[in-house]
């Protein structure tokens, strides 16, 4: 299959996205990619089709129409292949809350087959920062911690992208800060990383983000890019100008 000319493809193409659920239409028409090792945020009110999408990019949901490569992968006809090269946070809490950080991550290396020594090394650094948490029942955690730990077992399998569906909801705002210093941390060790948020004050973070709403890409582009085409100051009035004028045009 020829796909262009591209010495090395993003880390995520999708093309001509659509996702119907009977007549209603959740993912309609999308196109966007992610280059190597960029934080790029998918950003929307809730119901925008943000998890719609991130379920088909991980091969989880079969799309109605379009294409979806992750790393090259064609993910409508590999999905398997391509889950390999994904690590994914959920947006539902995903570790055993009955168990201890230090059980989940021993149960996620053995599910991955992760070599011992490496899952020595994550021992090792998350018995030294959660101290006792380390041992006791994952549900007592602040949730901010949960998902930091939920992003450690994500990562076992050592995938080159990192799929984050609002991974910071309902999490207070140092934990927030956290969470994201720890993305930076594995955006410069070389992820790509793709995260979801309807805190557009975190999307400013990201280095490029698209906007969607009632299942359509309204916008894409650096966080600058897109307040100066909508001549405001924040992302949030930006994302509201938008929307306010897709509804009357
Ligand atoms: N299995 C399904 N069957 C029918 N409709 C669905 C299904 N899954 C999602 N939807 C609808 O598709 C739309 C997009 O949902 P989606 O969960 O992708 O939005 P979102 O942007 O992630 O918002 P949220 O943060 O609330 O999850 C919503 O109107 C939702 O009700």
């Amino acid at each position: 299959m020829n796909r262009g000319q591209h010495t090395t493809p993003p880390m995520i193409e999708v093309e001509g996205l659509v996702k119907r659920f009977g007549t209603f239409i959740a993912v309609d028409h999308i196109s966007f990619s992610v280059a190597r090792g960029e934080v790029f945020g998918l950003l929307g009110a809730n119901g925008a089709g943000k998890t719609t999408t991130i379920r088909m990019i991980c091969g989880l949901l079969a799309p109605t129409e379009g294409r979806i490569f992750v790393d090259d992968i064609p993910v409508h006809r590999r999905p398997r292949l391509a889950r390999t090269r994904i690590g994914y946070l959920s947006q539902r809490f995903s570790l055993y809350e009955d168990l201890s950080p230090e059980e989940n991550l021993r149960f996620f290396s053995a599910l991955y087959g992760v070599p011992q020594d490496t899952t020595k090394a994550h021992l090792a650094r998350l018995s030294s920062w959660l101290g006792e948490g380390f041992r006791q029942p994952v549900r007592t955690l602040p949730l901010g911690f949960r998902q930091r730990v939920g992003l450690m077992c994500a990562l076992l399998h050592d995938p080159p992208l990192l799929i984050l569906d609002e991974p910071t909801s309902g999490v207070d705002p140092i934990g927030r800060q956290e969470f994201w210093e720890e993305i930076y941390r594995q955006s410069s060790e070389g992820k790509t990383i793709l995260v979801t948020t309807h805190y557009m004050e975190e999307a400013e973070y990201c280095q490029r983000v698209a906007i969607m709403h009632q299942g359509k890409l309204l916008n894409e582009g650096a966080p600058r890019e897109i307040m100066a085409r909508s001549g405001t100051r924040t992302l949030q009035e930006a994302f509201i100008h938008m929307v306010k004028s897709g509804d009357t045009g």
